[in-house]
């Protein structure tokens, strides 16, 4: 079948992208930072992982990711706690059942997203922000294991997961590889609030106020 596609079209998409693709991916390196800094041995052990595969003489980049699990631990930590979208909405085509519920055809169901990173069946501790629980697992972001699903699942899973995920994993880790991060406005608070507010997605109640405070000066120049 041939499609046209018109100049709103076009427009409508692009809107679309943008609308999807950027506050999904700062919540994430927003979430992230907050709770790296409410953790500081993980803090520790993602720098020391970052400087011992990267040095101190540049700036973390895409193609670093493969070699950097701890990171890729973080993000995807961050992402069980504060998926984006906490909860995606789906149409039966059917009449069917789910566990034990009937529900009719063109049913709207709700996914509770956030629930299932936080079901104590699936997950140890799982209000416990602990990478570590990744070592060695297949557990993934990719919509195959249910108990983890910040990018959903099937046909109308997220078409930017990949960027998503490079997004998330590089600007973290950049931000963390160049600055140490101070909480609260003059940078001596101990930890930071983790209060969720309301909406479609997963904002912070209240906006993360931190302190970057340089520490790679060989490729920071020193006036920031
Ligand atoms: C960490 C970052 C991101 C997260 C957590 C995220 C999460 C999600 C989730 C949960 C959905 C709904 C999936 C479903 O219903 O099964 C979705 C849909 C979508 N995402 Fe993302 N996303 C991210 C980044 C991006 C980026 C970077 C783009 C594009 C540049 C993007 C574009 C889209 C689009 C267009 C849809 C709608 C797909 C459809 O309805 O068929 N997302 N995203």
């Amino acid at each position: 079948m041939e499609m046209k596609l018109t100049r709103d079209n076009i427009k409508a998409f692009i809107l679309n992208l943008f609308v999807a693709g950027s506050d999904s991916s700062a919540l994430a390196i927003e979430w992230g930072l907050a709770e790296l800094i409410n953790h500081p041995r993980v803090m520790k052990k993602a720098i020391e992982e970052i400087d011992r595969v990267i040095g101190k003489t540049r700036i973390l980049e895409e193609s670093d990711i493969p070699q950097l699990p701890y990171l890729q631990a973080i993000v995807k930590e961050t992402l069980r706690l504060h998926p984006a979208a906490p909860i995606i909405p789906r149409t039966s085509t059917e009449d069917c059942t789910v566990g034990g519920y009937h529900i009719p055809s063109k049913t709207t169901v709700f996914v509770n997203v956030w629930a299932l990173g936080r079901d104590p069946e699936y997950w140890d501790d799982p209000l416990e922000f602990r990478p570590e629980r990744f070592d060695g697992s297949q557990v993934d972001v990719r919509g195959q294991h249910f108990q983890l699903l910040p990018f959903g699942s099937g046909r109308r899973m997220c078409p930017g997961m990949s960027l998503g995920m490079q997004l998330a994993q590089v600007t973290l880790g950049s931000m963390i590889q160049c600055f140490e991060w101070k909480a609260g406005e003059d940078g001596n608070l101990g930890r930071v609030d983790m209060e969720e507010g309301p909406g479609i997605t997963l904002p912070r109640a209240n906006p993360l106020v931190c302190v970057p405070v340089a520490r790679l000066h060989s490729v920071i120049p020193s006036s920031i």
